[in-house]
């Protein structure tokens, strides 16, 4: 997951692949309490890992269930099964609407007092109606903050009071269909002698919501009768009994941008169109239906079972006019095709929108409108018309607003035909349904090598380069290539095969340099089967590594490997060369000094820290002869490229050396300051 404060997407041309997606949040959640109200031990598969299942497993072990999250995600959990909860109990439910309120109705029937609270944004998100109809029960449930809105507390600590269940349930249905679901979930823990009826006053928004609710509750026992959508009999002896083992379909909203994406973009690398796994035609979830609006503005999607094939259609895609309440989610999503549409495209029937993690339209029209289209925002619709040219797209900084689907769909502006960057603001906002959704994107998307973004920091040893680079990779999300490692592992590999590092072993050498086995991990550098981290470190092997670099036919076998780091989102390589040869395009350079008398003593503090003893005379002696060495030699020397901006970070600290290079990259980017929000 990028966790960095923002994440800049470049200029995308095209995509092509096959992504697994993350379990489904809706259904994740259900089948979570529902196996925790059920008799015995539920085998959960596929379960999504995210922020909203996060809090519901916790609200769970805090009311006495047992969850094993057994790895591979398969969470065991073993369910009350008719006990009570554990009671008191403060639960936090961040900003999970499908934990927050099937959690509040089922522990209101389930008696004991409970405290449910969340995040700010959480406690703007209204509850009222499932409190009002909860309370037509009989159950006593009191604000803690604001009339209508969590933190609840449900007080029946002296026990269940007596239950109004012979007359309908009355539950209004146009705001939230969550409000539904949590009935609909909760009470067949108290329809025991008589059928409970449930009522729903007003038309029932995102129907294909209560469908899986539905059909989730018949997996585990309980058989809902319902009219017309607008009365709905849970029958007289009800019991959650646990299915045993149940899977959980990818999310069919997070399919949607993968949908998006195959029919925005071209394909990539000799191959055309995207393969979603995980969920396909047949799912359960409403949003599957999104497939028929990308058709519409279209899309060419075939599917089976389990998975969906996407390619570009028409294109530009076609403007369309939809009533959007069948698929109020996956709906965001259409407003960002709407980027690449001709002519305007109409949403309507959208206003839970407004209720959703943000106020999802006011939030759609104000970024739509930073990329240069033209939006019109109703009470309840969106209309958007894409930028006339080319010339009349915006680069724009992104922001989220703490909402996951906000950040994924502008993450599709990426291919806009300007070749404009993009920045998302905030990008782990998608912890809450799809935590690894930007590595899913750039492992199927592509940019022009001349347009992926590459920032060179090369100079002498010891001046801090390598501290600074990935550091400054950290910061921005970007890969990292510590290119001075491979001339290390090189020699190191050289040594090992007992190959003495001259002129006369060049081609033996290069051909190890070809075929080396090097592999990163995190901070950790393997050889084969060995980490080398520590053996390639030594001032020994550093001078060996000087030495085997001065070798030109060394140097051309580890051309395409380096090469090969520059991927999306972006790469920081520090070397000696980087931005003279390897890079010799990149939009940013940077020569980092530093005096010598400074290095040695840098150097010598970093040998010291790591329990080995050194000499600081030394230690500058060698460094010096490095650095002739480094500079003097006939391939790629030491030497900073036309366009790099130097750097003598003798007097700076190394947060200010990484500020600064931030700094230039920052002054690079097209990006307007933030409009709102
Ligand atoms: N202002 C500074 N900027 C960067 N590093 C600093 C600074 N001050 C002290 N250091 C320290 O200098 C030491 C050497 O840094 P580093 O290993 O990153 O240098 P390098 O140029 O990559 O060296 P080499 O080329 O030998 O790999 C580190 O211990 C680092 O923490
Ligand atoms: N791009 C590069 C990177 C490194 N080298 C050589 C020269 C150095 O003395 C040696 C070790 O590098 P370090 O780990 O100290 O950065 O490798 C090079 O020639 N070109």
């Amino acid at each position: 997951m990028f966790a960095t404060p923002f994440l800049d997407l470049p200029p995308l041309v095209g995509a092509a692949g096959s992504v697994q997606l993350p379990g489904s949040k809706s259904i994740s959640n259900r089948v979570l309490l529902l196996a925790a109200l059920s008799q015995g031990t539920t085998e959960v598969h596929d379960l999504l890992a995210s922020d909203d299942t996060r809090v519901m497993l916790d609200a769970l072990r805090e009311l006495g269930c047992t969850v094993d999250e057994a790895g591979n995600d398969l969470v065991r959990i073993t369910g009350l099964g008719g006990a009570a909860p554990r009671s008191p109990a403060r639960l936090f439910m961040g900003n999970a609407g499908t934990a927050m309120r099937p959690l509040s109705a089922a522990l209101a029937l389930l008696g004991g007092e409970y405290e449910l609270s969340g995040v700010p944004r959480m406690h703007e998100r209204p509850i009222g109606d499932l409190v009002d109809a909860l309370r037509q029960l009989g159950c006593h449930i009191d604000y803690l903050g604001n009339d209508g809105y969590p933190p609840l507390r449900i007080a029946h600590g002296a026990g269940l009071p007596p239950l109004q269940l012979q007359a309908p349930i009355r539950v209004r249905g146009d705001v939230s269909s969550q409000f539904l679901t949590a009935l609909l979930m909760a009470l067949p823990l108290v329809a025991i002698k008589q059928d409970v009826v449930i009522e729903v006053v007003g038309e029932l928004i995102s129907r294909p919501y209560i469908h899986i609710t539905l059909e989730l509750l018949a997996r585990f026992g309980i058989a809902v009768r319902h009219d017309n959508w607008q009365r709905f009999v849970i029958p007289a002896g009800s019991r959650y009994q646990s299915p045993g083992s149940i899977h959980v379909e990818a999310d069919a909203s997070s399919a949607s941008y993968f949908i998006a994406l195959g029919a925005i973009a071209a394909g990539a690398n000799g191959q055309n169109g995207i393969k979603i796994e995980g969920v396909g035609l047949d799912s359960i979830q409403g949003d599957i239906r999104f497939v028929e609006a990308a058709r519409a503005m279209g899309a060419q999607i075939t599917g089976g079972p389990n998975w969906l094939h996407i390619t570009r259609g028409s294109w530009p895609l076609k403007a369309i006019s939809l009533d959007c309440n069948h698929i109020p989610d996956a709906a965001m999503t259409l407003a960002a095709m709407a980027l690449y549409a001709e002519g305007t495209t109409e949403l309507t029937n959208i206003a839970s929108w407004r209720v959703k993690e943000t106020d999802r339209l006011a939030a759609m029209a104000i970024e739509l409108t930073k990329l240069g289209a033209s939006v019109e925002e109703g009470a309840d619709y969106l209309r958007v018309t894409p930028p006339a040219t080319a010339r009349d797209w915006r680069a724009a900084s992104i922001h989220t607003y703490d909402d996951h689907r906000v950040a994924m769909c502008f993450s599709l502006a990426a291919f806009n035909p300007a070749r404009l960057p993009v920045r998302i603001e905030d990008p782990k906002c998608v912890a809450k349904t799809f935590p690894d959704y930007f590595e899913a994107l750039f492992s199927l998307a592509q940019a022009d090598a001349a347009q992926l973004p590459v920032i060179c920091i090369d100079g002498p040893t010891a001046s801090g380069k390598g501290t600074v680079a990935a550091a400054v990779a950290e910061r921005l999300g970007y890969h990292f290539l510590d290119s001075g490692a491979l001339y290390r592992v090189t020699a190191l590999a050289a040594v090992r095969a007992g190959i003495p590092i001259s002129a006369e072993n060049e081609a033996a050498i290069a051909q190890l340099a070809r075929q080396l086995p090097v592999r990163f991990a995190g901070s950790r550098i393997w050889l084969g089967d060995e980490d080398v981290s520590e053996a390639i470190r030594t001032e020994e092997a550093g001078m060996n590594a000087s030495r085997v670099s001065a070798l030109p036919l060394v140097r051309k076998a580890l051309i395409a490997l380096q090469h090969s780091f520059a991927r999306l989102p972006g790469l920081v390589a520090d070397g000696r060369d980087m931005g003279t040869v390897i890079f010799p395009t990149a939009p940013l350079k940077v020569f980092m000094t530093a005096s010598a008398a400074c290095r040695a003593d840098r150097r010598y503090k970093q040998l010291i820290s790591k329990g080995i003893s050194a000499n600081i005379f030394d230690l500058r002696a060698d460094l010096e002869a490095r650095d002739a060495r480094d500079q003097n030699r006939s391939a790629a020397p030491l030497k900073p490229a036309q366009d790099a901006l130097p750097l003598d970070n003798s007097a700076l600290t190394i947060d200010e050396t990484v500020n600064q290079v931030l700094h230039w990259w920052q002054e690079r980017q097209p990006f307007a300051s933030r409009a709102a929000g």
